[in-house]
């Protein structure tokens, strides 16, 4: 798929399904990433990849992070909470990781490592892979933040739940940009 292309029909796929991406497309989506715009290319982020026993201990953590939260949580809605991890057979944690710079403020930083995280569900759709971008109040508990083993400093910008589309993909149409361009 030409770039041009990719940018023009990224959807985000919510049913998701094996199997996950493999490592070259993995690589390929890394690579993209890591091409963000970038102050002072301070590469101010990381990724976690959750497969099989890593969706499961972080769906552990968001059911800790809920009973801390509502210790009288229904175990129907525990259960539900504990099958958000499991609904894609992989989930990249995009993680901004701020440095100290004297001229890019943090929120430069979280800028380009939410383009990173862009660039990554671009490379991801133009590879055929299903891919989609969720935050929640999950991303911002400490729960889940200490137990994903971020410094005080970093941030969960998003979850990006990755695997086949299963099912059709959601059909666009043309959106009219104009309204949102003015020549000044
Ligand atoms: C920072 C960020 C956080 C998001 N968090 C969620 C989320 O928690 N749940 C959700 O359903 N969509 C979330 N979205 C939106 C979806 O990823 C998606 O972009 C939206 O549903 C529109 O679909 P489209 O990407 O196919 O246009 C988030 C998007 C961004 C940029």
């Amino acid at each position: 798929m030409d770039a041009l292309t990719a940018l023009h029909s990224r959807v985000s796929v919510s049913r998701l399904t094996d199997p996950a991406p493999d490592q070259q497309a993995l690589d390929n989506m890394f690579r993209a990433a890591m091409r963000a715009p970038d102050h002072g290319l301070l590469r101010p982020w990381r990724f976690l990849v959750l497969r099989e026993s890593g969706r499961e201990r972080l769906a552990e953590l968001f059911v800790q992070a809920s009973l801390l939260d509502e210790p009288d949580l229904a175990p129907q809605k525990v259960d539900k909470i504990r099958s958000k991890p499991l609904r894609a057979p992989m989930i990249i944690v995009g993680i901004c990781s701020p440095k100290d710079h004297p001229k890019v403020p943090v929120f430069e930083q979280q800028l380009a490592a939410g383009a990173a995280i862009d660039n990554l569900l671009i490379a991801a759709h133009a590879q055929h892979i299903g891919a989609m971008w969720r935050t929640g109040p999950m991303a911002s508990h400490a729960t889940v933040t200490h137990g994903l083993g971020l410094e005080k400093q970093e941030s969960i910008l998003g979850f990006v739940y990755l695997g086949t589309p299963d099912g059709p993909i959601r059909p666009l149409t043309q959106e009219d940009f104009t309204p949102y361009i003015q020549d000044w």
